[in-house]
Parts: structure tokens; C-alpha cells; sequence
């Protein structure tokens, strides 16, 4: 079996804060396959973007691993030095983070800024280069690129800017992008247009996805398969299919009962009460216990461990974390009216 082309194993990440250790990350496993897009979904400071941001050796002070391995095509790059492992990753992967804006360099043009990669890395003379770049703004739909390529970053509007970080990304012919909430600054309309530059990118150019998103909307455009987080772990993961249409942990339940569904005359919408919970203490029993609908005693002392649940033989295994997951066909009927509230 051919090793997956990300893979990241166990990985714990901390920061110190003056009133304790913060453990952001705690045991997140996942991999991407070739070409597979993947999506990484939570609500805000479930601790996505820290797993993204390790296993790129991004990780803002003083936010540090404690444990883990980040493997590549099954080679453990964890212990590489910085430098090394900066050229490891940008050889196998290209980045694209939400604030577009700030990713570009503001004082030079913007098909320069593609242009970059394929003049210093691959070698290229500067007009070969800007043929590249030209060709790689038509690949993201930026109409009239000959003229964009002249523009600097304010002259172009949001989704125009986050189309060149997309080819900026592309610049070093990846075999995967990982997407940071990319389109999470962007208006519906044109988010939709840079969803469709990504799953086209995939289709088209065999090139894998990894998007992190607090929109689970916006990674059922994308991805084929699913990781949920919740408090600093995955609580969930499988298909899209089986994930939306029959969900196995209560936090999936909850977050597809929380998207209003256009296709019913009366949305019945899932409010998630409470907070999160403290990451600096120990966390005793299920971290979504206290928020659960279908929480009972045995959920608020006993940590639940993400396991194969109901897979049939050669498909995706799909995993939960819940110590009620036999119950989870009765979950629908189960929920109060207390906790639905029609809009
Ligand atoms: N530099 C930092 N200093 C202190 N705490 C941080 C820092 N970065 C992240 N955190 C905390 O770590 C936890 C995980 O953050 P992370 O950014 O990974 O969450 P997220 O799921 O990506 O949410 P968001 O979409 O809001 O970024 C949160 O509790 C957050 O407040």
C-alpha cells in the first residue's frame, strides 16, 4: 500500500499562558492521500489552524509541539532542521491563508510575486517565468491576466487577491494545497468562485487539498472526506457522505443541525449552548459532555476514544469518540424541544 502523501501522527501542541499550560492540540492523527481533498472543520479555537501551522513549523510563539511526527510521502520529516524542512514542504505543498492581503507583498506586483517561484526555484528565465505566472492566473480565473500582472495587491479586489495567493501556491507545482480558511474573508458569491478554482485543481491538475474551515458548508463544497475537531482533537472523521447523512459523534450532529438547510420550507436549526472547555485544566470525561444533548452520567467521567465505528470491509474507515455512538440513528428523535427552536 502506497504511504499517504501528509501525514501527521499523535501530535500534542502547548502554549504556555501565565496562568497555566494551554494544550491546543491533544492527539490529532490525519492524513491526505494523493489527490484526496480533506477538510479539517470546528468552531473557532478547536485548534485547526495550530495543527496546520505545526506540521508546517508555523507555529506562532509561544506555541510549541510536544509530541508527534509530520510524515511525507511516508518519510518522517519531524526532526528536520528548519531549513530543510521548509524546502521539503514547499516542494510537495503550497499554502494559502485567509487574510490575503497581508500574504502578498504590497509593493510589488502581483504577477511578479508568481512569477517568483519559477525564476529562483525551478530555474526559469524571467520570461519563461512570467509565462508561467500568466498561464497560472488563467488557471485561477483571473480574466485578462497580461493586464492583472501589472496590478499591486490594493488595485485588485478580495477574491481577485486570493486567486493570485492560489497561484502564488501553485507557482511550485504542488501536489497539495493546504488551505487555511481561505474563503472565510471573502462574500458568498465569490467564495464560491475560489471553492471552484479549488475542487477544479483537483479534478484537473490531480492536486490534493487539505482545508481548514469553521464552515461546514464550505468543506462539503470541497472535500471528499472529513476530520472534525473539537477542543484540540478529532471527534469525528470519515466520508462527506457518511458524515453529513448519518453522523456519529454529537458535535457533527449538532453542526449540520446549526447550517440551515435550503432545501426545507422550515429550517429547524440546532442551537450548541455553552463554551468550549478550558483547555488549561484536565479535562475529565468527553470535552463535549457539558454541551451534549444526549450527554448521560458515564459521558462526564470516562474519555471517550476515537474508534472504527460501523465501516463496511474496503471503504473508508470511519472513526468517533463518543460513548453513545450506538444510539446515534435515534439521535434525530431524541433531541428536545428545548434544545430546537424553529427559525
Ligand atoms: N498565539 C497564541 N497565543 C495564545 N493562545 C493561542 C495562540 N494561538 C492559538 N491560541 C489558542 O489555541 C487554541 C486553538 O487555536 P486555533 O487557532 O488552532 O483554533 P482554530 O480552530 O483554528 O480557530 P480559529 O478559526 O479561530 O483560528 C485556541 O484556544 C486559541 O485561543
Amino acid at each position: 500500500m502506497t504511504a499517504p502523501l501528509l501525514e501527521v501522527r499523535d501530535l500534542h501542541v502547548d502554549i504556555p499562558m501565565p496562568h497555566g499550560r494551554l494544550h491546543a492540540v491533544r492527539g490529532v492523527s490525519l492524513s491526505v492521500g494523493v489527490a484526496e481533498s480533506v477538510g479539517l472543520v470546528g468552531e473557532s479555537g478547536s485548534g485547526k489552524s495550530l495543527t496546520l501551522r505545526a506540521l508546517l513549523g508555523l507555529l506562532p510563539r509561544p506555541a510549541r509541539i510536544v509530541s508527534g511526527s509530520v510524515l511525507i510521502d511516508g518519510e518522517d520529516v519531524t526532526g528536520l532542521p528548519a531549513k530543510q524542512l521548509h524546502r521539503r514542504l514547499t516542494d510537495t505543498m503550497g499554502m494559502v491563508f485567509q487574510d490575503a492581503l497581508t500574504a502578498l507583498n504590497p509593493v510589488m506586483r502581483v504577477g511578479d510575486q508568481i512569477a517568483e517561484a519559477p525564476l529562483r526555484k525551478l530555474g526559469k528565465s524571467r520570461s519563461e517565468a512570467k509565462a508561467v505566472a500568466i498561464d497560472l492566473m488563467t488557471e485561477v480565473g483571473i480574466p485578462d491576466p497580461e493586464r492583472r500582472y501589472q496590478l499591486y495587491p490594493h488595485e485588485l479586489s478580495g477574491g481577485m487577491r486570493q486567486r493570485i495567493c492560489i497561484a502564488i501556491a501553485l507557482s511550485t507545482k504542488p501536489r497539495l494545497i493546504l488551505a487555511d480558511e481561505p474563503t472565510t474573508a471573502l462574500d458568498v458569491t465569490i467564495q464560491a468562485q475560489v471553492l471552484g478554482v479549488l475542487r477544479r485543481l483537483k479534478q484537473d491538475e490531480n492536486v490534493g487539498l487539505l482545508l481548514v474551515s469553521h464552515d461546514l458548508a464550505v468543506v462539503s463544497q470541497t472535500c471528499s472526506r472529513l476530520y472534525v475537531m473539537y477542543a484540540g482533537k478529532v471527534v469525528e472523521s470519515g466520508t462527506l457522505l457518511d458524515l453529513i447523512t448519518a453522523p456519529k459523534h454529537p458535535y457533527t450532529f449538532s453542526l449540520l443541525r446549526s447550517v440551515p438547510d435550503p432545501g426545507h420550507r422550515v429550517a429547524r436549526l440546532l442551537t450548541i449552548h455553552g463554551q468550549p472547555p478550558d483547555l488549561t485544566d484536565a479535562i475529565v470525561g468527553c470535552s463535549f459532555a457539558a454541551r451534549c444533548p444526549f450527554a448521560e452520567e458515564r459521558c462526564r467521567q470516562e474519555e471517550p476514544v476515537l474508534e472504527p465505528v460501523g465501516s463496511a470491509p474496503g471503504t473508508v474507515i470511519r472513526k468517533s469518540a463518543c460513548l453513545r455512538v450506538d444510539t446515534a440513528e435515534r439521535w434525530t428523535a431524541m433531541v428536545s424541544e428545548e434544545t430546537v427552536g424553529q427559525q
